[in-house]
């Protein structure tokens, strides 16, 4: 991180414990420290159930850390903070609202004026592609445009903080990579701390500014890279540039060691 950059989210020595349902108590965050600068785009890496989206849910507000502090903008995370945005791997899009409905909820939700916010919620949709589909319901939209839909949806209150958890992690390869594109073209527009969580180490490269490699859980920080590809990308064509593949290896070395550890405890937990 740029030193002159302000520190957008910081989590200081953070550890989360949940009540596991035969009462005891597991450790899904152990001394966690991370720093993230305002407008910079964090991809977080790790095994399966080292934590990723416990740390989303802290910084989020839906969840308190158990010790350790959690901050944005240099203020305690005490509940859902409305200048946090959140995007989840299922679309959070209402099945009984139109396009443009599903947009403009959260604004007049909040009060907001309802020909300004459907104004707002139009050039949203034309940013993210979805002119002329206002009047469509998520059902009779393909699994990319839903996901269009939730991102103008997100960034219509216009988040400080941008939380991604796998987005796009249910769409196929080309629409995957499509969208990642946008999502980037759509990022410079207001420029957002973002915290990305991905399994895909090639699209956390692609998209960050840097890659943070959590340990297998309970999670901790293993290694921060910087990302020091140029901008503007294309992720579809920066995959082949030697520094992509570079820093692909390097960090693959790092994650590999966590996958296996995680992967060699499932394999002995099942045998036992
Ligand atoms: N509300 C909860 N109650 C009990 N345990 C939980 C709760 N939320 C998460 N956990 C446990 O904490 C650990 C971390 O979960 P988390 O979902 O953060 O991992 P993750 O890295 O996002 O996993 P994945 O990559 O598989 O999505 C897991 O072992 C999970 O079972």
């Amino acid at each position: 991180m740029d030193t002159s950059t302000p520190t957008a989210i910081r989590l200081r020595n953070v550890t989360k414990r949940f009540a596991t349902p035969s009462g005891r108590m597991y450790t899904a965050l152990a001394d966690l420290d991370l720093e993230i600068g305002a407008g910079e785009f964090c991809a977080v890496v790790g095994p399966t159930g080292c934590g990723k989206s416990t740390t989303l849910t802290l910084v989020s507000g839906l969840e308190r850390a158990s010790t350790g502090q959690v901050l944005v903008d240099g203020g305690e995370v005490t509940g859902i903070d409305p200048k946090v945005g959140f995007v989840f791997q299922n679309d959070a899009v209402l099945p009984w609202k139109t396009v443009l409905g599903n947009v403009s909820a959260g604004p007049l939700w909040r009060g907001g004026d309802k020909r300004d916010v459907r104004d707002r919620a139009r050039d949203w949709l034309r940013r993210v592609g979805l002119s002329g589909f206002e009047g469509h319901y998520p059902h009779q939209l393909s699994g990319g445009m839903r996901k269009r839909v939730a991102l103008a949806q997100s960034l219509i209150n216009e988040p400080g903080i941008l939380l991604m958890d796998e987005p796009f992690s249910a769409l196929d390869v080309q629409t995957r990579s499509i969208m990642s594109d946008e999502l980037l073209q759509l990022w410079q527009l207001t420029r957002p701390t973002v915290i990305f969580v991905t399994h895909d180490l090639e699209e956390a490269i692609a998209l960050a500014d840097k890659v943070v490699v959590l340990t297998a859980g309970p999670g901790r920080v293993k290694a921060v890279y910087d990302i020091d590809l140029p901008r503007p990308r294309t992720v579809q064509e920066i995959r082949f540039q030697p520094r992509f593949v570079e820093l692909y290896r390097q960090i693959w070395t790092s994650l590999r060691d966590e996958v296996q550890l995680a992967y060699a405890r499932t394999t002995t937990q099942a045998a036992s």
